[in-house]
This record gives structure tokens, sequence and C-alpha cells, in this order.
């Protein structure tokens, strides 16, 4: 049972109800599609392929990170960013290469379109779903229903190889989110369901704030009052962000529905069309 996800399509419904949620912007949201990236063979990592070597097509797929960065230097190298409150978060700008990351996203936007759910859970594997609440689109793609399509299966061995994962329980769960300008995800907890690490692959260009609260601001008005325990500025283009431990259990995390935002720092981001993908082991 993913109680947490229940939970936050709660806090979604209730919000779009609301028909504002932490001062959404809801105005000029306009449908981008990122498009147009010119990848050729897509549709070489198909779902249903059963190739574990090379895309299926006998062309060995292009080179992931894995060769540059050297083995399980994630836990304690340059990429941790917690602050000293937290020190379980690590992030990687330029995880993926571009040419694997425009082809992953050609992959994804090619998955078939599904129908509109108010349970995200129930989609299929491999669906694209929207989430009527949220009004964004989602896909799973969970190991226990069918085997990852192996661009995925390669990625969750990479997630194992820089040491985001234990060998012995490598992700074998994947979300796929889907936003568009001015889109986000409410704060929230990724639960229990799961070990308690969280990777996620950023794509489609825009960057977003990813913000860590204590869990126990699981309440507006108390987060209106407060700071986030981190901000990490997610790199739109095949960036890796890694939470454990206590960031995983003890903290919420989100991103901003809004259409622009400023770091603490002055950073100012527009937003734009992002996918996001998010290994998880689920036990
Ligand atoms: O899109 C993201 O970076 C966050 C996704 C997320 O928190 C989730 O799927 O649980
Ligand atoms: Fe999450």
């Amino acid at each position: 049972m993913e109680i947490d996800f229940r939970e936050l399509r709660r806090k979604e419904r209730r919000a779009a109800k609301r028909g504002s949620s932490s001062g959404v912007k809801k105005t000029g949201v306009t449908g981008v599609t990122a498009t147009g990236v010119g990848v050729t063979g897509v549709g070489a990592w198909d779902a249903q392929s059963k190739s574990t070597a090379g895309d299926g097509l006998g062309r060995a797929p292009p080179t992931p990170y894995e060769t540059e960065l050297p083995r399980n230097t994630l836990s304690d190298d340059a990429h941790l960013v917690s602050n000293g409150d937290l020190k379980t978060v690590y992030y990687a700008e330029r995880f993926l290469k571009q040419a694997l990351g425009r082809e992953l996203l050609a992959w994804l936007q090619a998955l078939p379109g599904g129908g509109d759910s108010n349970d995200p859970v129930a989609t299929q594997n491999g669906t694209w779903t929207k989430m009527v609440h949220a009004n964004r689109r989602v896909a799973m793609f969970d190991s226990a229903i069918s085997r990852l399509p192996c661009i995925l299966e390669r990625l969750c061995r990479t997630l194992v190889s820089v040491g985001a994962f234990d060998p012995s329980r490598p992700p074998n769960h994947v979300l796929v989110n889907e936003y568009q300008p001015g889109q986000g995800i409410m704060p929230h907890t990724d639960g229990p369901a799961y070990d308690s690490a969280t990777a996620t692959i950023s794509l489609g260009g825009s960057d977003v704030i990813f913000k860590l609260w204590p869990r126990e601001y699981d309440d507006e008005e108390a987060r209106r009052l407060t700071e986030p325990t981190l901000e990490v500025v997610l790199h739109g283009n095949g960036s890796l962000v890694v939470f454990t431990g206590d960031a995983y259990i003890n903290h919420m995390h989100s991103i901003d529905e809004v259409l622009e935002e400023t770091t603490s720092m002055g950073t100012k981001i527009a937003r734009g069309y992002r996918v996001s993908l998010t290994f998880r082991h689920k036990k």
C-alpha cells in the first residue's frame, strides 16, 4: 500500500478545490511540450523490448554517466549538498549525458497516453495517466508488474554503481512525473512503502527549486512562517538528486506550483516544461 501517495492525492485534491495552493498562479500557464529534439531511433528503448544488450537494434546505447564517475562516490564526495542540519542529500548537475537525456525524454514522451485517473497507483505500467486533481501526467514502471524497460534497468544499475542504492536493494520502481510551467508537487514524504532512498533525474529543460521541509510542517500555515530546511536547484537537463535517511524519513519535499521562483540567494528561475524520473526500491 502506497499510503503516502494517497495522502498526497488527497492534499492535491483539497488544494484543487480551493482553486489555488500556495499562491499558484493559474493564468498564463501554457501547455508547452518539449518536442522537436531531433532524436532518431525513438522507440529503440521500447518498453516491450526484451533485449538486455544495447538498444535491441544492435546499436550500442549512448554512454551513461557511470563511465565518468568513480564507483561509490556519491556518499561522501563533492556531490553532497546538504547543509549543517541535513546531511543526506546529494546532487550531481550533469548526471546524464545530453544525448542520453534527449533520447530518454523522447522515449518517455512517446509512451502510450492512458486515460484520466483518480488514482496514480492504479495506472497501467508504462502508460501516461493524467492525475485529475493535480492536473499533471504520471507514468509508473513497477518491476513487480513487468520487467523494467532496458534503459531504466541501465539507469538503475548506474544508480547502484554510484552508491545511491545498495547493490542488494537496487531500484525496482520508477515514477515519471511530467510538469507543465506552473505545476509542481505539494510537500509530501515518499513513505514507508519504499526503502528510505529516492533518486530523481530531471529532464525537459526547466530548472526548479526542490525544497525539503521538516516533517512537522505538514501544515500550510506553519510552512508560511518558515524557510525550508534545504533548497536544491535541480538543473533541468539530466541532473540527479538523491535523498536518503534523515532527509527521506524526517522531511517532506516539494516543488512550488509557480511560474517563476527565486532562491534564498536571489537567483530567479522561470519555470518551463520538466519531466522527472524518480527511482525507488519498493519493499
Ligand atoms: O519531480 C520531482 O522531482 C519530485 C517527484 C516526487 O517527489 C515523487 O514522485 O514522489
Ligand atoms: Fe516524492
